[in-house]
């Protein structure tokens, strides 16, 4: 067994390998004698009496040897050889769910992302709402019509949908299963009453990202300064904006997009999705 096992993890090493005690050793790169210790071993061979002990194993001297001589002498004296398997396995797939009041900078956060992040999927949202002339369509939403909406609904393949401001806006479910199953993480853009119904289907599976402005008047000039609202919409998207500021203890982390300062909101995203990668207790999806 000792053979075998000092066969097994010595095929590589030079010279010496077993006896001479220390004061007969020759001069060599070889200055320490280290006894096989390792738990298993000791367990192993800690009945079997003297007779049977494995012979100590020597470690080169570090300042001559070189480093595979070295990691090898290590690997025998181990009884078992260095894995170069990823010591942490590769996170699993995250779903990040990104919503806030209307006009704080959620499009342009996400486009940000886009660039600097190639390994995530932007679901592309289905609406009924009219494209508007900045927009493509399958990049920015898939634009359909109502009665194809309606239809999705029918067939279960919408995880969340709403009527917002009169137009529907749903994210379909296979897209996300697909994207996933190739190893993407997902990132999904909803208005607050979309993130409330995620919530309630993804549960604690998902990680969701509250977007503000530094503060209202703030989010107000964003969205007159935007162009794309009538004052009748705006003061329907502000009074909505007011209430759903309420909701942002029902989120896992609350990222600020201050005027100009958009670059810092994305890097904080960024860290989020960083820490949410390493965390030793994954998200499992439930979808
Ligand atoms: N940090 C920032 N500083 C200044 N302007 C910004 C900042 N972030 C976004 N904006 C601008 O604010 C306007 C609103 O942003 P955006 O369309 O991304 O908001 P949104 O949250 O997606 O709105 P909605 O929910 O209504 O679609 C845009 O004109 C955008 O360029």
């Amino acid at each position: 067994m000792i053979r075998r096992l000092l066969n097994s993890s010595l095929t590589h090493l030079p010279v010496p390998s077993l006896q001479p005690p220390l004061k007969t050793q020759p001069k060599n790169n070889f200055n320490f004698f280290f006894p096989i210790l390792n738990s298993t071993t000791h367990n192993r061979f800690s009945h079997m009496g003297d007779a049977r002990r494995p012979s100590p194993v020597p470690i080169p001297s570090l300042d001559k040897a070189d480093r595979s001589e070295l990691l090898r002498a290590l690997e025998a004296s181990l009884g078992s050889s260095f894995s170069s398997e990823p010591l942490n396995p590769n996170p699993k797939p995250l779903i990040i769910v990104i919503s806030g009041p209307s006009g704080v900078g959620k499009d342009a956060l996400i486009s940000r992302l886009r660039d600097s992040r190639p390994g995530i999927h932007f679901v592309v949202t289905a609406t009924t709402r009219p494209r508007r002339p900045s927009e493509t369509d399958g990049k920015d939403y898939l634009f359909v019509s109502k009665d194809e909406f309606l239809k999705m609904v029918e067939k279960d393949e919408l995880l969340e949908y709403a009527l917002v401001y009169g137009d529907y806006k749903g994210v379909p479910k296979q897209q996300i299963r697909d994207f996933m199953a190739k190893g993407y993480d997902v990132v999904l853009r909803v208005d607050i009453q979309g993130a409330q119904t995620l919530r309630k289907v993804l549960g604690k599976s998902a990680v969701f990202v509250f977007l503000v402005a530094e503060s209202e008047v703030a989010m107000v000039e964003r969205l007159v300064d935007r162009n794309t609202e009538t004052a009748e919409s705006l003061l329907v998207r502000i009074g909505t904006a007011r209430e759903e500021m309420k909701h942002v203890k029902n989120f896992d982390y609350v990222v600020v997009n201050a005027k100009d300062k958009l670059e810092n909101a994305v890097k904080l995203l960024e860290s989020i999705i960083d820490a949410e990668k390493a965390k030793v207790r994954q998200r499992t999806l439930l979808m």
